[in-house]
């Protein structure tokens, strides 16, 4: 299906199944200018690479100092995963178009994503309740099901180096992020979320939210 749908993937001699040479995959969703592609140039280049605006979708896999391999100590340093340098995060950079939105659930699907990138232009307060609309449809395909709760989302209000950019707290609001939490299982809530202000442009707070995936992704769900 996505081969389909058209694209572009750079990695394109995928690891054996069941082998994967990343930790974990999410697709990036978020209208056209979000910043989502000047994201993951930032994080796989390591620097601000100018974009064009894309229609269908990207794919590559970047490496993020592991907070737990950092944080052991001096010694202890063993096997497994805690114990790498570095986790691999493979995203997804989904195109924002008007007409692909309603398309951002199958890219969930087809990669069977547990959890989803969801980037905003803080600076862009005349289209936050378009944002807000394509967040809530994009989730209303995940409320009904115990599984649906667990895809875990997690927003960057993007372009916060920005003068007169919202607040974090005020795009948290503007999509009601506590109310679409609270929709999921028919009501029950549960679904976990996070919102971090980011600057795609230098980098800043992006491997902090995809550590906060990490942490959120491990094994058990955590307690509340
Ligand atoms: N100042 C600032 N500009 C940013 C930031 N993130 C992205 N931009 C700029 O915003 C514009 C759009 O960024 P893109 O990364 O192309 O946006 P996109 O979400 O990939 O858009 P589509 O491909 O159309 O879906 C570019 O000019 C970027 O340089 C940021 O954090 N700060
Ligand atoms: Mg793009």
């Amino acid at each position: 299906m996505l081969r389909r749908l058209g694209g572009y993937v750079s990695d394109e001699c995928d690891a054996p199944r069941g082998n994967p040479d990343y930790d974990h995959q999410f697709p990036i969703f978020g209208l056209d200018a979000a910043g989502k592609s000047t994201l993951l140039y930032r994080l796989f280049y390591s620097q601000h690479i100018l974009t064009f605006p894309d229609h269908s979708f990207r794919r590559e896999t970047v490496s993020v100092p592991n907070y737990y391999y950092h944080h052991q100590e001096e010694g202890r340093k063993g096997e497994g995963r805690d114990y790498r340098k570095e986790l691999r995060f493979r995203l997804w950079d989904i195109a924002g178009q008007v007409g692909i939105i309603p398309l951002w659930h199958v890219y969930v699907e087809e990669i069977q994503a547990k959890a989803v990138i969801f980037v905003v232009d803080s600076t862009d307060w005349q289209r936050l309740l378009y944002t807000k609309d394509a967040l809530w449809q994009l989730f209303g395909h995940y409320d009904d099901t115990e599984a649906g709760r667990e895809l875990v989302l997690l927003v960057f209000a993007n372009k916060q180096d920005q003068g007169g950019a919202m607040t974090v707290n005020e795009v948290m609001c503007g999509l009601d992020l506590e109310g679409l939490a609270a929709r999921a299982l028919g009501g029950q809530g549960g679904r976990r979320w996070h919102i971090r202000g980011t600057d795609a442009t230098t980098g800043e707070g992006l491997v902090e939210g995809l550590l906060w995936l990490d942490v959120q992704l491990r094994g058990r769900r955590p307690q509340p």
